[in-house]
């Protein structure tokens, strides 16, 4: 873990970021959130697990202010003050990188904080290049530093790593982890990968006919490597929640040169 962290007191800690009670989302018929209930507190990681069609990036564009159709009893309290960060970087290819990164920045100090965020994503050197001439981890780097550069409360991340490959996800774990303990927002992730839910997050949330049917402390001693017996017990039991079957475990993230890469970056973290 990062050694700057910034410790929020045990106030702040304790305040919620923010507060869903019963919410409804329905397409015509087809009722997707079905009197969903979830509290975030602030500077705490959550990951939303769920099927395909389960109702995660409906749950996610409403709180970020994207859907305005959200009706019913509901209640759903979200900070003003939101970055969304999708699977695709969703850069201006006719800007430059740190000009990317300004985007809708005010103030007298938005480039000395544009460079100092790129500077913490490791991409100092490549504030003047274009988008095309990054790579897609480095794109995504980009799309991160362009989020946290607003030092949002609440930091949205719709399957952020799902279009890297293998090594570089585990990168850019690291490199997330890294910049929450810096800025500590409240993060809502939604990921289809139970390694990356584990890796990362304080609590994991299964999203299932549109509620929250489960919600889960991950409370691993040390390093979250695969090969505690706690992290194989929560592994298993999130991925039973989902209906996973045992032919289709030991998949993503579980080949052993996967395993070795995570422990080489968990140690040198
Ligand atoms: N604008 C829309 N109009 C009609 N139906 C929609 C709309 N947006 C989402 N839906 C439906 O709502 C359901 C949930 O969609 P959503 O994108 O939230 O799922 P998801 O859990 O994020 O799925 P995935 O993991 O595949 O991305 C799906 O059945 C989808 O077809």
């Amino acid at each position: 873990m990062a050694t700057d962290t910034r410790e929020l007191s045990a106030a702040a800690r304790a305040r919620t970021a923010v507060r869903i009670h019963g919410l409804e989302r329905s397409f015509g018929e087809r009722k997707v959130l079905q009197g969903l209930e979830l509290d975030i507190r602030a500077g705490e990681f959550v990951a939303l697990l769920g099927r395909s069609g389960s109702g995660k990036s409906t749950l996610l564009r409403a709180l970020a202010g994207l859907d305005h159709n959200v009706y019913g009893k509901g209640l759903l309290s979200a900070p003003a003050n939101v970055s969304v960060v999708f699977q695709d970087a969703r850069l201006l290819p006719w800007k430059r990188v740190l000009d990317n990164v300004l985007l809708g920045l005010t103030g007298s100090d938005g480039r000395e904080r544009g460079r100092a965020a790129l500077d913490e994503v490791g991409l100092a050197d490549r504030e003047s290049a274009w988008p095309v001439e990054l790579s897609g981890g480095e794109q995504q780097r980009v799309s991160l530093a362009r989020s946290l550069v607003r030092e949002p409360e609440l930091l949205l991340a719709d399957e952020p790593f799902g279009a890297l490959d293998a090594l570089t996800r585990i990168r850019m774990h690291k490199l997330l982890r890294k910049l929450c303990a810096a800025h500590r927002p409240a993060v809502l992730l939604v990921t289809h990968d139970v390694d990356e839910a584990i890796e990362l997050a304080d609590r994991v949330a299964v999203l299932e006919e549109g509620r929250i049917t489960a919600d889960v402390p991950v409370e691993l001693d040390g390093p979250r490597t695969h090969g505690s017996k706690e992290y194989a017990e929560l592994r298993e039991s999130l991925l039973a929640r989902l209906g996973v079957d045992e032919a289709e475990r030991g998949g993503h993230g579980a080949s052993q040169e996967l395993a070795q890469e995570r422990e080489k970056e968990e140690v040198s973290a």
